[in-house]
């Protein structure tokens, strides 16, 4: 059990250190074990093929390449041929009494909202085209929310069973138009999720914005944490969230301005402009920002931005395809070769030439990254989609993409951020997102499915063996769970396993820097892993008081006759280097036992 050298699972890592007397915690909460180092473990475009409205049914130039008159046309012509549109409406907007129309009701955005907002207009992010990414994220989250709650009431399919999301552009009047068949939102939902700051993410950004105080930073953070809805204000002007829940009769239309501290919402009383489910959002986009609506940029942006989104994302393009169409006759020609009538019919001549239309392309790919192979994944893309799902700027420090058969099958990959931005204390990271059979069924744990000191590590986990409807409590007891639970807490460790094993001693290093507690608080809370932990440790030594050393590091340098090893606990390493208890033990090397007497430094046995 004891003794086998981590060297030959890290093989190639960093030199051994110089002889240490005792190891050193910098941190007084830390637990040190008594026993010596263990053996760590071994570790297209296409058609779109459901739009079953438009199959089969070229939009020809005739139909839609007609130069629209504004928005509204752009949005009347779309809403109807899309095939969200479960029921044509046809009666005309004419046919709306403009006296029956439900006055618009004005709202005050909380001070937080207002803050962010002063924030994101005034701000001078560059990296603008982040919007996109933040409101595709959105439309993919209310999706998600649909599937998952359709599983067990499948009515909340019936006005339109297709999921995806839809991107429209006028790039004439500079309007984006996003359209998801999501979940949407009833009257309180709206007031409640835009104009106040609902999501953990963008709170987390508020508060890392009051502890930094330079500007210059400030817009840094937009592209760090993303701003969420509110982003669509880097570039809009006006925005429109016109929204129908299955839980309401109606639909609402929230609207703001940049500059405004308010928002209106009113009912969508307009036929043209009823969806059956979802969400319709239209940017009004700023005059410098109107390039945005160019239907290649945003194709590019969403190949770019939403790759791993797994719903159909579809953009309005323009396309052409060529044919063979008669040609008129020169009659001058046509003498010269006989008599003309005849020849005509015989002999028409035809030319070659390009017919446009605009359709629906299908823009990206929707097959999980984790359900490929990982032969076939590069490591720019695990890079990326780790980026693009828990909306991180910097690389991951590790990955890991695995599949476990047997008893329990689930696929996952997880991931060690560069950086830390979740504390200790936070119960809920969000770290873990858990789908059954690829539906997201939430990422709202708190310790079921990892350990709370390993709440650091992120990731996804798709699982075949759950119920759909999986809840809480079934998580809680569930035996598929706690084999899960053993298998991804293992997985954790041997990717960490393999940071400390990297020749770049620096990698390890940030890592302890940022995680070190995590481990400790490991130690104190997880028996059944010391020996995948300590390995795993770090600590200053009195020998070595800049570079961090092992356990076995340790185990190494020990003088032949010394049998343990000596620790203590302090707030600072130069308080722990000035303890009064290590006089004696440098006095003799390593030796201090009536040390335990103090309480201050113990001995561990081998
Ligand atoms: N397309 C949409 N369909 C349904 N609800 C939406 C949509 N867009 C936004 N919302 C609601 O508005 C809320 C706030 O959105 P916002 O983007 O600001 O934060 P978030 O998505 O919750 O968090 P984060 O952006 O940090 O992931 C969402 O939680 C959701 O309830």
């Amino acid at each position: 059990m004891l003794g086998a050298s981590r060297r030959s699972l890290c093989a190639g890592a960093a030199a051994r250190r110089h002889a240490a007397a005792f190891a050193v915690s910098g941190d007084a909460a830390a637990a040190a074990p008594t026993a010596s180092p263990v053996n760590p473990p071994r570790s297209v475009t296409n058609q779109e093929p459901g739009v079953s409205r438009h199959a089969g049914k070229r939009l020809f130039s005739v139909l839609a390449a007609p130069k629209l008159n504004g928005a509204k046309d752009v949005a009347s012509l779309k809403l109807r041929e899309s095939s969200l549109v479960g029921r044509r409406y046809e009666s005309s907007a004419a046919a709306v009494d403009s006296s029956d129309v439900p006055p618009a009701e004005k709202f005050e955005y909380q001070a937080e909202v207002n803050r962010l907002m002063d924030l994101i207009v005034h701000s001078l992010y560059s990296n603008k085209e982040v919007f996109l990414r933040e409101l595709v994220s959105n439309a993919s989250d209310a999706l998600d929310k649909l599937r998952y709650m359709s599983v067990t009431e499948p009515d909340l399919l019936k006005d339109g069973p297709e999921l995806h999301i839809r991107i429209e552009t006028d790039k004439d009047n500079g309007i984006i138009m996003i359209t998801d068949s999501g979940i949407g939102m009833t009257r309180q939902e709206l007031v409640d999720s835009l104009g106040t700051i609902a999501s953990s993410g963008t709170a987390k950004f508020l508060k890392t914005l009051k502890e930094s105080q330079e500007a210059s930073v400030d817009s840094n953070l937009i592209g760090q944490f993303g701003v969420g809805f509110y982003s669509a204000f880097l570039v809009s002007d006006k925005v429109a969230v016109s929204t129908k829940s299955p839980k309401s009769e109606k639909q609402y239309v929230w609207e703001s301005e940049a500059e405004s501290n308010s928002y209106t919402i009113r009912e969508e009383t307009d036929p043209e402009k009823l969806i059956p489910r979802g969400t319709h959002l239209t940017l009004y986009l700023k005059r410098d920002d109107k390039g945005f609506a160019h239907p290649e940029r945003i194709q590019k942006l969403v190949k770019n931005y939403s790759q791993f989104v797994s719903f159909p994302i579809y953009t309005w393009q323009e396309k052409g395809f060529t044919k063979e169409v008669e040609v008129d006759e020169d009659p001058a020609e046509a003498k010269t070769e006989g008599d003309g009538e005849t020849k005509k019919e015989t002999n028409k001549k035809t030319k070659t030439v390009v017919e446009k239309y605009w359709d629906w392309e299908l823009t990206n790919e929707t097959q999980p990254i984790w359900l490929r192979n990982p032969r076939e994944v590069s490591t720019e893309e695990y890079n990326e989609f780790y980026k693009k799902t828990f909306n991180e700027y910097l690389n991951p420090l590790a990955s890991s993409h695995f599949t476990t058969e047997g008893e329990v099958e689930f696929r996952s990959i997880l991931y060690v951020p560069a950086t830390k931005k979740e504390d200790i204390t936070d119960r809920k990271t969000k770290n873990i997102r858990l789908y059954v059979k690829r539906v997201f069924i939430s990422d709202d744990f708190d310790g079921e499915l990892f350990p709370r000191y390993l709440s650091f590590v992120k990731g996804v986990v798709d699982s075949n063996d759950l119920p759909l409807n999986v809840s809480r409590e079934i998580l809680q007891e569930s035996r598929i769970v706690r084999i899960m639970r053993k298998r991804l807490v293992r997985k954790a460790f041997d990717m960490i396993l393999g940071i400390s094993c990297s020749e770049n001693r620096d990698e390890y290093e940030a890592f302890w820097e940022n995680y070190g507690k995590f481990l400790k608080l490991g130690c104190m809370e997880d028996k059944e892993n010391h020996k995948r932990i300590a390995p795993l440790l770090r600590f200053f030594s009195s020998q070595s008081n800049e570079e961090l050393i092992s356990l076995d590091e340790y185990v190494e340098s020990m003088k032949p006759e010394q049998k343990a090893i000596y620790y203590i606990a302090g707030d600072s390493l130069s308080s722990a280097k000035n303890a009064p208890f290590l006089e004696k033990l440098n006095e003799k090397g390593y030796e201090g036992p009536s040390c335990q007497q103090h309480g201050g430094l113990q001995r561990g046995v081998n």
